[in-house]
């Protein structure tokens, strides 16, 4: 009796021992398993693509490499700016008179280009040239001109070792609704039932208004997408002109129009313009743009002599904007159809610049109108003071440029003091700047499918650990179960916990 007691002990005693081992080889395989899966799993070296876009615009020419994971050029959010380089000199348009230099002067931002992506993307990676409203101006004015300048950069991106996809001018829609789609994908907006923003660019030469809405009345301004399996009707429009340089050049022209016959143009005050500003300027370069008519003078230059005023500045620049006719139901300005704004926006490039340098970027209508003012009435040399590190051309213009886009917003575009604070500010989203170019490449290599691609239950790296983990917990338990049920105990009988 005592022997089989003494049996049944150490038994026992066994059993225990073998459930602590199977205990602690579980547990270190739980955490093998976990290790293998995690390491397994750690992303592998990422391969990139990469695609090229040139914003060429009136102002000046910027050249933005895009960048995304090789295996998945199809999910919404990849793409990211890797790299932007802007061009010396002003844009392309200026070499409207000896066009064939044109292309060289994008060399020293191309040859950055080579060395920022891999060689061996070089050849796969595509190239485009898009040219804004600066171009769009010269060929209203110049076509062959503009025709040269197009192939003067055309030939000179095909001397570089990536995939040419051509070099033309956008359409003011295309410019429209690709900064719309821009704004949108890097705010991952695409493929959710969440709402999109509207987007709102300001350029030197045009600028665009672009934004989701039920009813558009003219044909002109409409334009649709399904993207990741959404409809997405949109409305779009560009006023050619109506970008802060060509704006600035027609409030001028029409100051001195009024003035025109009246006395020779010796000084013209300018209500915009901080008091103590005095320049000289040529009236060729005021009436050299086909957004201002022509001016037949004996004079070539005149005084341009700041007044800072704002309340005037308010008044002549509102002028810019024909608010009379329309022949729909509602309308921007210019007997331009635009449904009434809603939802929220983003606007940049120069909407961005000109608002962050005022501070105004945060704040009522109420209050962005009151800084603005304070900020017109300081004396020039104040302002100089203030800011000696600002290119002096920008610094001048400021208080134009700020009066100019609170007047399109409130004035052209119809924003209140009630929706002014759906209006955001934006020059970046995440790493890549917001405007039409991103928009540009993802719609020309196919990266926004209509359809949403199927998404599996787990990512594949949770898929891979949870899988490890199950069969080896069923292992485990199967092997636990053999040891505790089917060993033969001493005495023929089976051991039972
Ligand atoms: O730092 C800045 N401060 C103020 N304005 C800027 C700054 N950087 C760029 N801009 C302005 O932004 C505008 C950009 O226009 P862009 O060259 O894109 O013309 P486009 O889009 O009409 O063809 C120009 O008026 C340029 O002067
Ligand atoms: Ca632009």
């Amino acid at each position: 009796m005592d022997e089989q007691r003494e049996m049944k002990v150490k038994n026992r005693t066994m059993v225990r021992t073998m459930i602590i081992t199977i205990t602690v080889f579980i547990v270190l395989g739980f955490i093998l398993m976990v290790t293998i899966g995690v390491v397994q799993n750690k992303p592998l070296q990422q391969k990139y693509k990469y695609g090229i876009v040139l914003d060429a615009g009136s102002s000046h020419t910027s050249v933005y490499i895009y960048e995304w994971p090789a295996e998945k050029e199809n999910n919404t959010g990849m793409v990211q700016q890797k790299h932007a380089c802007n061009v010396k000199g002003k844009g392309i348009s200026s070499y409207s008179d000896k066009p064939t230099l044109a292309g060289a002067s994008l060399k020293e931002c191309m040859d950055e280009a080579c060395e920022a992506i891999p060689v061996h993307r070089h050849s796969e990676t595509p190239i485009y040239l898009g040219a804004t409203a600066g171009m769009r101006l010269l060929k209203l004015g110049n076509k062959s001109a503009s025709e040269e300048v197009l192939k003067s950069v055309g030939q000179f991106l095909q001397t570089y070792p990536f995939s040419y996809q051509g070099a033309r001018i956008i359409t003011g829609q295309e410019e429209g609704a690709f900064g719309w789609i821009t704004v949108n994908y890097l705010s991952n907006n695409f493929g959710k039932a969440s709402t999109t923003f509207g987007a709102l660019d300001l350029g030197g030469a045009s600028t665009q208004i672009t934004f989701v809405t039920a009813k558009v009345e003219s044909q002109d301004n409409t334009i649709d997408f399904r993207l990741y399996g959404n409809d997405y009707h949109l409305y779009t429009h560009s006023f050619l002109c109506y970008g802060k340089d060509q704006v600035l050049k027609m409030s001028l022209s029409k100051s001195i129009n009024s003035k025109h016959g009246q006395t020779d143009i010796i000084a013209l005050e300018d209500p915009c313009f901080h008091e103590g500003y005095n320049v000289t300027m040529t009236f060729q370069s005021v009436f050299n743009s086909p957004c201002v008519g022509r001016l037949n003078l004996t004079q070539n230059t005149f005084t341009h002599v700041g007044l800072g005023k704002w309340s005037e500045c308010h008044t002549v620049v509102r002028k810019v904007f024909q608010k009379s006719e329309c022949k729909y139901s509602t309308c921007s300005f210019n007997g331009v159809f635009q449904p009434p704004v809603h939802g929220n926006f983003g606007a940049f490039s120069a909407f961005y610049f000109v608002m962050d340098f005022l501070n105004l970027t945060a704040g009522s209508l109420d209050k962005a109108q009151s800084k603005l003012q304070e900020y017109c009435a300081l004396p020039w040399n104040t302002i100089k003071k203030m800011y000696p590190h600002v290119k002096e051309k920008y610094l001048a213009e400021y208080c134009f440029s700020g009066t100019y886009i609170l007047t399109l917003l409130e004035d052209g575009y119809n924003f209140t003091s009630d929706n002014w604070n759906y209006i955001r500010f934006i020059k970046k989203i995440g790493e890549s700047d917001a405007g039409w170019t991103l928009g540009y490449m993802l719609n020309l290599t196919n990266m926004i499918p209509a359809e949403a691609p199927d998404k599996p239950l787990l990512p594949y790296g949770g898929y891979v650990t949870f899988m490890l983990l199950l069969s080896f917990l069923i292992l485990s338990l199967c092997l636990l179960a053999y040891k505790c049920f089917c060993r033969p105990t001493g005495s023929g009988q089976r051991d039972v916990i």
